[in-house]
């Protein structure tokens, strides 16, 4: 099912999701409430972007959304899978085997060729060798436009080439969500647009999920949908971003005044999207 505006409608499953995730850092007089409530869901299928001013949270809900860091209170899925009700062997196994990673810095293994680099999670898993994984990563590696740089080690590529090496890896388990934590915050702004644009062919040529932590508006405007963060709350969703919407809902959180008159987790709605990140759907 597709909306008007030609995405698919919120009914799509969620790939990810918190629900009333609370994560508190240290305790007493120096405890912070890093994310205060959130309840947000990441559709399947979908490219959706965090954004927030610094410090509202957005590393901490990516890293408790996806795993790498567990919350203080409520509960964070991937698919049906309760992530606080595993063990840490099935948990790194899901991390392992249904989740993709895309940092700022590269973390590719530098005496590994790139095909190497690509394939090495599913290598680890033990995935590799049939036939489906192989035409996966052929064609991933095609959409990545890394086929002349196989053989190559990644000392011998460009910054931005290096990502696409990350990207290609992250996608190559084919995992049910892949989080980006600013992909592109160490490229130049051209190799930077490639990969925002090789993460949004991923989502709408492959049928992928993509959740990616950004500061910047041009970024955020790759995405389906942006979800906004303050203060360890979400404040709001945008549909459709634009840079220049972005940054204009950005600049809103410069006042106090805007933040505290801001909308709510419940009910506030941008571009006919629920503000509840929950499964509720328009007709
Ligand atoms: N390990 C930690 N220990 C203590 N406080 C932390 C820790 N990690 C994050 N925080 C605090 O939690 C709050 C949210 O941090 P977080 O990194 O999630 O924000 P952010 O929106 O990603 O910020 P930025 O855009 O600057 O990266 C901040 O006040 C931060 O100082």
């Amino acid at each position: 099912m597709t909306t008007a505006t030609g995405h698919r409608s919120a009914t799509t499953l969620d790939a990810a999701r918190v629900t009333e995730a609370v994560k508190v850092y240290g305790s007493g007089d120096t405890a912070v409430r890093a994310l205060d409530g959130v309840s947000v869901g990441f559709p399947a299928g979908r490219f959706t972007a965090i954004m927030g001013p610094s410090g509202s949270g957005k590393s901490t809900l990516m890293h408790c959304a996806a795993g790498l860091d567990t919350l203080t209170s409520g509960a964070a899925h991937i698919g049906d899978t309760e992530l606080g009700a595993l063990d840490d062997r099935r948990l790194t196994l899901l991390r392992r085997d249904r989740i993709g990673f895309v940092f700022q810095a590269f973390n590719l293994v530098p005496t590994l060729t790139v095909a190497e680099n690509i394939t090495l999670p599913m290598d680890l898993a033990g995935k590799r060798g049939d036939a489906a994984s192989a035409e996966w990563t052929d064609a991933l590696i095609d959409v990545v436009g890394l086929r002349d740089r196989l053989h190559h080690r990644p000392a011998e590529l460009s910054g931005g080439q290096q990502q696409r090496v990350a990207v290609a890896r992250a996608f190559a388990g084919r995992p049910d969500v892949v989080f980006a934590d600013e992909p592109t915050g160490n490229l130049d702004s051209r190799s930077g647009e490639e990969v925002l644009r090789l993460l949004g062919r991923a989502v709408r040529q492959m049928n992928r999920t993509v959740v990616m932590v950004t500061h910047d508006p041009v970024a955020a405007a790759h995405a389906d949908e942006v979800v906004f963060l303050a203060d360890g709350r979400l404040v709001d969703r945008m549909a459709d971003p634009t840079a220049d919407k972005v940054l204009d809902r950005l600049k809103a959180f410069d006042t106090k005044a805007a933040a505290a008159s801001g909308a709510t987790t419940s009910g506030a709605t941008t571009s006919g999207t629920t503000a509840s990140g929950t499964k509720g759907a328009p007709s």
